[in-house]
C-alpha cells in the first residue's frame, strides 16, 4: 500500500520566463532513505546535477520500512528552502515513484559489509530490478534515464533493462563515474598534479574488483600517463587500489562509500544531460560489441557524452595489458548474467 505525502514548494525566485526556458525535470531517487540518499538528495536540490535554472520535482521511493527515514530526510529537503525544489513526495509504490519520471536513480539495495565480494549481493538484491524495470517500462517519461547504483551494479542495470522492453536500451546504465573518479584521484596524487589535468582514464568492465583502470590514452597536464608511470605501479599498485577501494573505504568507515558515491551519481548525470568536460567520462552501459565486449551485458566503456546521448570513444588501440583485464572484467559479467538468469531475474 502506497503511503505518499507530497509536499509542495511554489518557489518565488523560479519566475514563469525560467520556467518556460528551463521545465521542471522529475527525479526519483531510490533507497532515498538510506546514506547515499541522504547525501545524494541535497545535492540535486541545490541544483548540481542539472543546474542552476533546471526546477526539480523530487519522488523518493522507500521501501515500507525505510519510510521513515525518507520523510525525515523529506523535512530536511523543505528546511533546506532550496528556489529550484518544485515539490517533493515520499511513496513506497514504484508506479507512482516512476510516473512520468525523466530521472531514475536506482540505488535502494543492500550495501556489502566486510569481507563480501559486490557479487554476493546478487542474491540480495537482483530482485528489486526486475520489478523496478517493470515499473519504468510502464510509468516514467519517453525521455527517461536510469542510472543504477545500486551494488552489483552492471548487472542489476542488465536485470532492470531486459525487464524494460520499450525503454531504448542506451537509457540504462551503471555507476563507474566513481571508480572513474578514484583513477583520476589517485594518478594526481601520484604525479603530484592536479586533479583537473588529468584525463582520458577509463574504466573497462564491472563495478567489482575485475575492473580494469586503463591509463593507456590518459594525459596528466597534457603530457602521456604511460611516459610518467611503469607497468608494475601499474598491475602492483594502481589497479589494485582503485579496484580495491570500496573495500578499502568500508574497513575505514565501518560502511561503505556514502558522499563519493553521491557525488559520482551527480557527475554520471549531469555529463549525460549537459556534455562531458575535460575529456572523457566512464559509463556502464548495454554493449553493443564495441572493443570485442559481447553484447548482452552491461560493461563500462569509455564514453563521450553527447546531445544527450553516451557515444562510445572509437578506435582506441588496446594493448596486450589491456585486453587481458578486460577480458577478465567482461568474463565475469558474463558469470553474473548466467547467475541471474539462472534464478530467472531474466525474461526470456
Ligand atoms: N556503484 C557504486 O559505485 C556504488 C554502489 N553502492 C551501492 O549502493 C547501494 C545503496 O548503498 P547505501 O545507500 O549505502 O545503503 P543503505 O543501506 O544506507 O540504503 C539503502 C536503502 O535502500 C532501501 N531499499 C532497499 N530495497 C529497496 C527497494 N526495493 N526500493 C526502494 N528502496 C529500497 C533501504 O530501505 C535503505 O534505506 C548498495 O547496494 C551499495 O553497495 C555504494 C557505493 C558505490
Ligand atoms: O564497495 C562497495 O561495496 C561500495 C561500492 O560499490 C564502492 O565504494 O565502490
Amino acid at each position: 500500500m502506497s503511503t505518499p505525502s507530497s509536499t509542495p514548494h511554489p518557489s518565488a525566485s523560479v519566475t514563469e520566463s525560467t520556467r518556460a526556458a528551463h521545465p521542471p525535470v522529475t527525479v526519483t531517487v531510490t533507497g532515498a532513505g538510506g546514506q547515499i540518499g541522504y547525501a545524494l538528495l541535497f545535492r540535486i536540490a541545490a541544483g548540481d546535477m542539472l543546474g542552476a535554472s533546471t526546477p526539480v520535482r523530487l519522488r523518493l521511493l522507500e521501501v515500507p520500512q525505510g519510510l521513515a527515514s525518507a520523510e525525515g530526510a523529506a523535512l530536511e529537503l523543505q528546511d533546506g528552502a532550496f528556489p529550484l525544489l518544485e515539490s517533493l513526495e515520499v511513496t513506497d509504490s514504484p508506479e507512482r515513484a516512476f510516473d512520468v519520471t525523466n530521472i531514475a536513480l536506482l540505488v535502494g539495495s543492500r550495501p556489502r559489509t566486510a569481507g563480501m565480494e559486490r557479487a554476493d549481493l546478487l542474491a540480495a538484491n537482483g530482485g528489486i530490478f526486475g520489478p523496478q524495470g517493470a515499473a519504468l517500462n510502464a510509468h516514467a517519461a519517453d525521455d527517461v534515464r536510469v542510472l543504477v547504483v545500486g551494488n552489483p551494479a552492471n548487472t542489476n542495470a542488465l536485470i532492470a533493462q531486459q525487464n524494460a522492453p520499450d525503454i531504448p536500451a542506451d537509457r540504462f546504465t551503471a555507476l563507474t563515474r566513481l571508480d572513474h573518479n578514484r583513477a583520476l584521484a589517485q594518478l594526481a596524487a601520484k604525479l603530484e598534479v592536479p586533479v583537473s589535468s588529468v584525463r582520458d582514464v577509463t574504466i573497462w568492465g564491472n563495478h567489482s574488483t575485475t575492473q580494469y583502470p586503463d591509463v593507456f590514452h590518459a594525459l596528466a597536464e597534457e603530457r602521456p600517463v604511460r611516459d610518467l608511470v611503469d607497468e608494475a605501479w601499474l598491475a602492483e599498485e594502481f589497479i589494485p587500489r582503485v579496484a580495491g577501494r570500496g573495500a578499502e573505504i568500508i574497513d575505514a568507515r565501518g560502511s561503505s562509500s556514502a558522499a563519493s558515491a553521491a557525488s559520482a551519481a551527480i557527475d554520471h548525470v549531469r555529463d549525460w544531460v549537459h556534455g562531458t568536460r575535460n575529456g572523457w567520462t566512464s559509463v556502464a552501459l548495454p554493449s553493443t560489441g564495441a572493443y570485442g565486449v559481447p553484447e548482452g551485458i552491461v560493461s563500462s566503456f569509455p564514453v563521450h557524452s553527447i546531445d544527450g546521448r553516451w557515444v562510445v570513444v572509437e578506435g582506441l588501440d588496446v594493448n596486450a595489458f589491456s585486453r587481458r583485464r578486460i577480458d577478465l572484467s567482461v568474463d565475469e559479467l558474463l558469470e553474473e548474467r548466467a547467475a541471474v538468469a539462472a534464478r530467472g531475474l531474466l525474461p526470456s
